[in-house]
């Protein structure tokens, strides 16, 4: 499955009087059905938040925001989990470190009444590169990579159409960072998943992004294709500058 994200004047502040901030003023993108694309910016700039809202992890935003063309707000939380996932920076502490990979992959399945369970969880397992022995390990008994892919599995096995992707790779080894970032390059080609992917590296976003969205302060200042980081065909100053320091630093490694 696949669909089409589109984020019309998404707007939300942290905090109450005097004392609110607004942490994206209002922002507006749409994705295609099947691409990928991603978020960069320094910082405290609002990436993550705008994954949190399309999620409605954080719900008192407002805007529009539809996937597939449904208003997200419309969309009841059990269909909600059938359209879109997430996948966080952090794969310690997006396990519970109790319970089983078994559990983890269950769960949704459960929830969801889906039914040849112990099947789709091999065959999540076998998706992500693990053996399906891994069903009986816990979080400890799997290392850092090990842990993502289970966490990729967790997302997957709803079989979304959107993955929002959250710094997926950014707590991992650079060995490892490269087979999660090939994991999901196959998986989005094989099952043609439109992702958002927030990232600070702009090396993940040529590698696996058609489009990419500066952001600064909680607002984008360009939206560009993956081929105007090579030559900096940014034209916003900030952008400019984001892009040349990564290809000053490429330059250098
Ligand atoms: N629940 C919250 N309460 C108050 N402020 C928040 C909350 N969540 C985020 N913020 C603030 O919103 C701003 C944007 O945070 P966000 O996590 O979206 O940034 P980011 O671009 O993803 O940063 P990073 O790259 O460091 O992860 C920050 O200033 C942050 O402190």
């Amino acid at each position: 499955m696949t669909a089409s994200v589109a984020i019309q004047d998404l707007s939300i502040s942290f905090g109450h009087g005097p004392d609110a901030v607004k942490v994206l003023p209002g922002v507006s993108f749409s994705v295609k059905p099947g691409e990928c694309f991603g978020l960069v910016g320094e910082s405290g700039s609002g990436k993550s938040t705008v994954l949190r809202c399309v999620s409605m992890l954080t719900d008192f935003w407002t805007g529009k925001v539809e996937i597939g063309g449904r208003n997200v707000r419309d969309v009841p939380l059990k269909d909600r989990c059938r359209l879109l996932q997430m996948v966080f920076q952090d794969p310690y502490g997006s396990l519970h470190p109790r319970q089983s990979v078994r559990t983890v992959l269950a769960e949704p399945l459960r929830i969801h009444g889906l039914d040849d369970r112990e099947a789709r969880m091999r065959r999540a397992l076998t998706d992500v590169g693990l053996p399906v022995e891994f069903l009986d390990r816990f979080p400890h008994q799997l290392s850092g990579g090990q842990r993502q892919r289970v966490a990729i599995a967790r997302a997957l096995i709803l079989e979304p159409a959107v993955l929002l992707l959250d710094e997926p790779t950014s707590a991992l080894d650079v060995s490892v960072q490269a087979e999660i970032l090939n994991l999901l390059a196959r998986l989005r080609e094989e099952r043609g998943f439109t992702y958002i992917m927030v990232t600070h590296d702009l090396a993940v976003v040529d590698h696996m992004c058609d489009r990419f969205a500066v952001m600064l302060h909680g607002e984008i200042t360009e939206i560009l294709p993956r081929e105007a980081i090579a030559g900096n065909g940014a034209t916003h100053p900030y952008a400019r500058q984001l892009i040349a320091a990564s290809l000053e630093y490429e330059g250098q490694i």
